[in-house]
């Protein structure tokens, strides 16, 4: 089969990054279908309007995967989610200026002084994140990987802190706790197969026409 006919798959997470991504996308002539507004449905695979590409709506974490291993062309994903997986054949063009955030370690308002430690357990959605920044301050951390709720775990034990994403600050501060460091600064990207892109003209397209659509974002 060739790559004309064969359909462009985009990947887009199905969380908070959606609300602010369909817009952005409207403007580089990716619509999806009616059905996908539709709360009702069950599908995951959608068409785009005027366009043989067909929008598929996975968790964050997943488009990374479905993209990196070629199985989705072109996706939308966190910087976070780009640098979590650090995927060889993943290629991140074009920052999309949404979905701001950052990756943060938190600590109980009520810890002493734990700044000397040599020895840590770290909860967090992010090992490879987390380990990466102990290491750079030659600190041993030993992380415990959770998929949410990251917040609940010094409180019940489970760590002394948690590594987590910090846009309000509000799930912090009711869940007592306080931002000691910030690790890095967030936002959506958007994500190219390396390999797609080398040999399918329309991978290219799709990059220009976002990239185009974000300069003239930046001009208005
Ligand atoms: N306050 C925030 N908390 C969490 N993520 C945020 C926040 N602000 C922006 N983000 C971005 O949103 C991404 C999560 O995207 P989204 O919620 O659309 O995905 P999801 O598929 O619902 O995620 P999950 O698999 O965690 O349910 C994060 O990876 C991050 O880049
Ligand atoms: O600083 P804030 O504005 O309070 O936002 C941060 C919170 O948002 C995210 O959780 P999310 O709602 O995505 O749920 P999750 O725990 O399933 O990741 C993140 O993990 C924090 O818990």
């Amino acid at each position: 089969m060739s790559f004309s006919s064969k359909p462009l798959t985009f990947a887009i997470p199905k969380g908070r990054i959606l609300d602010e991504a369909l817009p952005l996308m409207a403007r580089a002539g990716v619509v999806p279908e009616a059905e996908f507004h539709d709360k009702k449905s069950r599908a995951l695979s959608f068409a785009v309007e005027g366009s043989d590409m067909r929008l598929i709506r996975v968790r964050a974490f997943d488009v990374a995967t479905f993209v990196a291993h070629g199985a989705a062309q072109a996706g939308i994903v966190g910087s976070d989610v780009v640098e979590e997986f650090a995927y060889p054949d993943l290629y991140a063009p074009v920052d999309l200026n949404i979905g701001h955030c950052r990756l943060s370690v938190a600590e109980p308002v009520d810890a002493g002084d734990t700044a000397t430690a040599s020895h840590l357990r770290v909860a967090s959605k992010y090992p490879h994140l987390t380990h990466k920044h102990y290491e750079a301050k030659g600190i041993q951390a030993e992380v415990v990987k959770l998929n949410g709720a990251m917040e609940l775990a010094p409180m019940l034990g489970l760590s002394g802190r948690i590594v987590d994403l910090v846009s309000t600050g509000r799930t912090l501060k009711e869940n007592g706790l306080r931002e000691t460091e910030v690790i890095m600064q967030i936002s959506a990207r958007l994500i190219v197969n390396r390999a797609a892109l080398k040999t399918d003209p329309r991978v290219g397209e799709l990059v220009e026409q976002f990239r185009k659509m974000v300069a003239e974002k930046g001009e208005a």
